[in-house]
């Protein structure tokens, strides 16, 4: 096992993983604005929470990886100052709304009905107030981190971290997600029956 002293993820794990509340149903997240913040409504319990280290989601000051869960956009509403939202870039499968102000990502969409995560929204807890929010489980796209300027060297210690955290590292999403996609995929080629 390597050394993992002064290994740090992201601040909501790196002093442990709080669990979730299963009568959780939802909160409000606020930008990192000091006069008129985004603020969205959640409206429901998360699932699928991760840690990613994707080039592609916001990530706190400092932090390798995000955190990122996903939620039925049934339960996503902008309530506050939705004119600063901005799309970060509208050639990606996942539309991640921005605060034009602090960069923050309020809420990531998916528009395309084909992709097999269509329905949900992707959401970074941590913006909200509110305790109970589902507890990250695992960490995806770990070696995606080097993307951003991560030593390579410093992989092993990364990975051990995260197995200590208890957050498995996989290198794209965890398996029962990858077989969500692949079966979603089977279905539409008719490999499965739909
Ligand atoms: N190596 C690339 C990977 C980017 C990537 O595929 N990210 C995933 C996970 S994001 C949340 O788990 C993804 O689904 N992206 C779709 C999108 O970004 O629209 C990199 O690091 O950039
Ligand atoms: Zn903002
Ligand atoms: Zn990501």
């Amino acid at each position: 096992m390597a050394n993992t002293e002064g290994v740090t993820i992201h601040p909501a794990v790196d002093h442990g993983i709080k669990q979730g509340d299963s009568g959780f149903s939802g909160g409000t997240l606020t930008c990192k604005c000091a006069t008129n913040p985004v603020k969205v409504r959640v409206g429901a319990q998360t699932a699928h929470n991760h840690v990613c280290g994707c080039t592609k989601c916001w990530k706190p000051e400092g932090a390798i990886f995000s955190m990122v869960a996903v939620v039925s956009r049934d339960a996503v509403e902008v309530l506050e100052n939705g004119d600063k939202l901005q799309v970060v870039n509208k050639d990606a499968p996942i539309q991640r709304y921005a605060c034009r102000d602090c960069g923050v990502h309020m809420y990531g969409r998916i528009e395309n009905k084909d992709h097999p995560f269509y329905g949900l929204d992707f959401v970074h807890t941590e913006l909200s107030g509110e305790s109970g929010w589902s507890a990250p489980e695992f960490a995806a796209f770990v070696s995606s981190v080097i993307e951003s300027g991560v030593d390579p060297s410093r992989m092993d210690a990364i990975r051990s971290r995260l197995r200590e955290l208890g957050l498995e590292p996989y290198d794209a999403l965890s398996p029962p997600l990858m077989d969500a996609i692949a079966t979603h995929v089977a279905k539409r080629s008719g490999a499965l029956a739909a």
